[in-house]
């Protein structure tokens, strides 16, 4: 990582001298600017920083966090998420732009392939974190009367989360089991429409080589590091439970991995459908699939649901 150039750190200070404690993790004067502001506008609209003195403190320790590389959503306390405002805690991944994405575009696209809003819908959200896809899905499709959501985590930081962005954004049912996906998976007890997932794809190469520093001091690593093995996990064991999925993938050998596994399979392969979705930095983001006929008494035309979201295999 370039170092930071003595300019730069003169140029914060010109400004404030808080603005400097902000440079080594935003890394330009610019970003580090931005941030002050996000900074003094949330932590003002804080009733009990009443004083000038303890707003000032306030803000300069919330610098000074930042310069110890803590993420600027840990600090603040939430995240924007759609129209969600999500608690962000330590020990649970914060939600990324990317993911937003892609769950709002599905939500919309389940909202507009829906038949009337009497439809069924069972909907599992595995790896959930904060809750974020599960929640905004339950949130963009209120509309529905029978929507059956389920966000599933590992970890009790997760799930204890998952709970409190519900309170915080007025959501009520929504189910949410604590459970090992790859070694305890539980029966979802009927076929599931849409199972949804963004699972640790970091390899542990580019965790230590790309991954960035405050994401590596401060974010689970359990949330981020892992290398096919979700993947493998729908292929045996979700795959004949569900009628389509929608996974993320960090680079494109994660799908190619599933679906070669497809196309490979004789079986599979006359029953699924695959595609991969770009997000718009144009970076392969989501991995989808939809069984082509549909299997029993299934809840939508899973080909137009998936109609042009991303290239199809
Ligand atoms: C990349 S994060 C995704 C969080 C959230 N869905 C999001 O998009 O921000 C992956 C999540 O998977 C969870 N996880 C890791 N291993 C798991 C396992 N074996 N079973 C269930 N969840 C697991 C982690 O606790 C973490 O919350």
């Amino acid at each position: 990582m370039p170092r930071i150039s003595p300019s730069s750190v003169r140029a914060c200070n010109r400004v404030n001298r808080f603005l400097r404690l902000l440079l080594p993790a935003c890394r330009t004067v610019e970003r580090s600017n931005l941030e002050f502001k996000w900074i003094s506008n949330e932590l003002s609209s804080l009733e009990h920083l009443n004083t000038n003195r303890k707003l000032r403190e306030a803000i300069y320790n919330a610098c000074l966090q930042r310069f110890r590389y803590l993420p600027l959503q840990y600090i603040l306390g939430s995240q924007p998420f759609g129209s969600l405002e999500l608690v962000c805690r330590k020990g649970v991944l914060i939600p990324r732009w990317e993911t937003e994405e892609w769950s709002y575009e599905l939500a919309h696209r389940i909202r507009k392939n829906a038949t009337n809003n009497k439809q069924k819908m069972v909907i599992w959200d595995l790896c959930s974190g904060s809750g974020c896809i599960a929640l905004l899905l339950k949130q963009e499709l209120q509309a529905f009367k029978d929507v059956n959501i389920t966000a599933l985590d590992i970890s009790q930081k997760a799930i204890s989360l998952i709970k409190r962005n519900m309170a915080r954004n007025g959501i009520k049912d929504v189910s949410v089991i604590s459970a090992d996906v790859l070694h305890n998976p539980p029966n979802p007890g009927s076929m599931i429409d849409i199972l949804v997932c963004n699972p640790p794809y970091i390899s542990e190469d580019s965790f230590v080589k790309e991954t960035s520093r405050s994401v590596k001091i401060h974010e689970p690593r359990l949330a981020l590091v892992g290398d096919k093995e979700f993947y493998q996990n729908l292929i045996e064991h979700w795959l004949p439970k569900i009628n389509s999925f929608v996974y993320e993938i960090g680079d494109i050998n994660q799908a190619d991995f599933v679906h070669n596994a497809i196309i490979n399979d004789t079986e599979l392969n006359t029953v699924w459908s695959t595609g991969v979705k770009r997000d718009a930095n144009g970076n392969p983001r989501v991995l989808y699939g939809f069984r082509k006929n549909g299997k029993n008494n299934t809840s939508f035309k899973y080909h137009e649901l998936f109609d042009n979201f991303g290239k199809l295999n």
